[in-house]
Formats: C-alpha cells, sequence, structure tokens
C-alpha cells in the first residue's frame, strides 16, 4: 500500500490464530516501555477490556482497533466453549453474547470515542450477518473479518493524514507535541506523528520537542522512543517548559492527536493539550489536530458534553509506584481536557486538511461507517 520503509517495525495489536486454531489477540504492553518490550497473548474478552483500562494499549485509534479485535475474539471463544459441550448457538444468542461484551468494553475508558465507534460498527456487522441467516461460525468469520478491515482502515487513514499533514510542515521547522500519537497509537504510523514522519522521510529536516506528559509519561516513555527508533531528532521537556520554548520562538507549529472530536471542532486530548493551545494561541503558533474521522463524534454539539475520564490518585501520587507526595493528600486527576475549537489552527483527517468554520465541513466530510 505505501513505500514508507518504517524501521522500527512497531506492532501494536494483531489477530493471530494459535497452533491448534485457537484465535489470540496479540498486543504490545505499553505500560512497560520503553524499558521492557513485551508482547501479550489474549484469550478472553475480559483480558482485552483489562489491557485497555490499564493503559497496556492506550491512544484513541488502537483503543477502538483492540475493541474490535476484542469482540471477534469473544465470539470465536462461545463458540468453541459451546461446540465443546456439544451445545447449538442460536443468532439470539449470539446477538445477547456481543451485547455483553459490548457493554463490559464500554465500561474501560469513556473519552477515546474510537472505543464506542468500533463496538457498533461489530455489532451492527454481526447484527447484519444474524438477520442474513448466516451459521455461528460464518458470524464469527464475519466478525473477524470486520475488526481487520477496522485495523486496516487505521493503517490507510495514519498514511493519509501523514500525506496531508506533512504538507503543513516546511524544511527545518521546529515542532511540539503532546502525549503519544504516534505509531503506538494506532495501527499504522500514527496520527499526530505521522505527518512529522512523512515530512522527515521526504528529506525536511524536522526536529521534535516532546512534552513528557504528567501523570503517566505517554512522551518521555513512548513518543521519546518511537521518534528515537525512527532516527526523527528529537528533544524532550517537562511539560511546563513548553511555555518557555515558545516564548523563546523555537518552535514553528504543533501537533496533537484526540481522543474525540465534538461536532464544533472541540477538541478532547491529554491532560495539557489545553495549556499548549492557550500558549500557542498567545504565541500565535498553529496548533494542528491530528485525528481520523472514527474520532469525531458528530452527536457532540460542543466539547463541553464530552465524557471525561478521572483516573486513579497513584497515578499523580507515585512514579514507577515510589511515592512522592505526602500520604493521603487530596489528589485530581483528570486524563483530558477539551480545547476549544477557535485554539485548532486545521483539523487533519484522512479525508483532507479542514479549517473553521469547522461545523460544516465535519459533519460533510466524516459520516459514520
Ligand atoms: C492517536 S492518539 C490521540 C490520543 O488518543 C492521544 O493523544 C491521547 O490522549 C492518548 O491518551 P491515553 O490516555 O494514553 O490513551
Amino acid at each position: 500500500m505505501n513505500e514508507y520503509n518504517f524501521t522500527s517495525q512497531v506492532r501494536t495489536v494483531w489477530w493471530e490464530e494459535a497452533t491448534d486454531g485457537r484465535a489470540v489477540v496479540h498486543m504490545l504492553d505499553q505500560s512497560l516501555l520503553p524499558q521492557q518490550v513485551v508482547y501479550l497473548q489474549l484469550t478472553h474478552e475480559q483480558q482485552v477490556a483489562d489491557a485497555i483500562a490499564s493503559l497496556k494499549v492506550r491512544g484513541a485509534p488502537v483503543i477502538g482497533v483492540a475493541a474490535g479485535f476484542g469482540m471477534a475474539l469473544a465470539l470465536a471463544r462461545f463458540l468453541e466453549e459451546r461446540t465443546a459441550a456439544q451445545v447449538e448457538t442460536t443468532p439470539t444468542e449470539i446477538e445477547a453474547h456481543l451485547s455483553e461484551v459490548g457493554q463490559l468494553l464500554r465500561q474501560t475508558r469513556p473519552t477515546a470515542v474510537n472505543l464506542f465507534w468500533a463496538i457498533e460498527r461489530m455489532r451492527h456487522c454481526a447484527q447484519q450477518a444474524c438477520k442474513e441467516d448466516a451459521s455461528p461460525h460464518h458470524i464469527a468469520a464475519m466478525l473477524k473479518a470486520e475488526a481487520h478491515a477496522i485495523a486496516a482502515e487505521d493503517v490507510q487513514a495514519c498514511w493519509q493524514m501523514g500525506l496531508y499533514g506533512a504538507e503543513l510542515i516546511a524544511d527545518g521547522d521546529t515542532l511540539l507535541t503532546h502525549c503519544n500519537a504516534g505509531a503506538l497509537a494506532t495501527t499504522g504510523i500514527g496520527t499526530a506523528l505521522a505527518p512529522i514522519y512523512m515530512a522527515a522521510h521526504t528529506g525536511k529536516r524536522v526536529h521534535v520537542f516532546v512534552d513528557e506528559t504528567r501523570p503517566i509519561l505517554q512522551g518521555a516513555r513512548l513518543t521519546a522512543w518511537e521518534l528515537q527508533q525512527e532516527g526523527v531528532p528529537l528533544t524532550l521537556i517537562t511539560d511546563n517548559m513548553a511555555g518557555y520554548f515558545m516564548r523563546q520562538k523555537s518552535i514553528q507549529a504543533i501537533f496533537v492527536g484526540a481522543d474525540r472530536i465534538a461536532a464544533n471542532g472541540d477538541v478532547a486530548n491529554k491532560i495539557g493539550t489545553y495549556s499548549v493551545a492557550v500558549l500557542a494561541h498567545v504565541h500565535q503558533i498553529p496548533l494542528y489536530v491530528v485525528a481520523p474521522c472514527s474520532t469525531i463524534d458528530l452527536e457532540l454539539p460542543s466539547g463541553e458534553h464530552i465524557p471525561i475520564e478521572q483516573r486513579k490518585a497513584e497515578e499523580v501520587t507515585t512514579l514507577y509506584g515510589i511515592p512522592i507526595a505526602p500520604m493521603d493528600v487530596a489528589v485530581a486527576n483528570p486524563a483530558f481536557d477539551v480545547t476549544p475549537h477557535t485554539y485548532v489552527t486545521a483539523i487533519v483527517t484522512e479525508k483532507g486538511i479542514i479549517r473553521a468554520p469547522y461545523g460544516e465541513t465535519l459533519r460533510a466530510i466524516c459520516t459514520k461507517n
């Protein structure tokens, strides 16, 4: 599909049948990076749900892909158990099972809309197959194909976002990114990092400032790691240094991803993105949000309706399990914030670059599957 030589060969989530034919979802455990590169082999949907909730797999697009494979795995496993027990399975039972699995996966993380989008897409696929009177094993095969399609479309979308977004990068630019919106957050070359990779590999000299991204350091652990693997020059900074470098005129543009974009262009992304956006606005630095259409939630009129995940206090009070704050201190830990569309210079999707006013264009080009 593309000639881009992605040297690091990052693989986040994929499906592979074991030698005995059993379905297995393979997953890179991102919670251990960069110290350890460990791949998990998941054989139960509960393991997929736990992996999403505990950020072993994280980043909006790949959460959607993991949910798709999780649903396909759940049906394959269910049918295996039924066959072993010599019990026939009806389409109604399949739909009921997938509805339960959908509920399980929905409860993992509330903000990234790709999760809900993928679950609905998988359920819709099963409903269609059930209506057509397909056999249980045929329905399972269709679900597996649908999960693969979600992953393949993500690869393609990343590539397109890379092509479009690279137009916004000039030779010699120094860019800033927050959190990890790279290959690790997708099954392709990333969202916010895709234009950077594309620009670098077409000969533009780029340098990336990477916010460490407290509390759990997706920038320091993941973005720095994958940029280094790809040979893209970077400087790691703490989050509170971003303003200093913007004021020094060291940064020409900011590229971030998104977990959910409301119909008016308001963007939910990793906590701290809003602060970066306000600073960028003050310093007149363009802020580009790079996200596939599966991240756009046309049902929400504005960002204030986006559910914000609140995570546990230990993420703030400890670092790698070591306490850094007084015992029993009160803590707030919202995992995402919302950047108003007025601070967003453009939204780069796989269908093109969108500029304000966002509402109509987003609706026109991002009709859901
Ligand atoms: C292409 S990923 C875009 C976003 O999902 C990313 O910027 C982000 O906020 C990820 O948060 P995380 O909590 O690590 O899942």
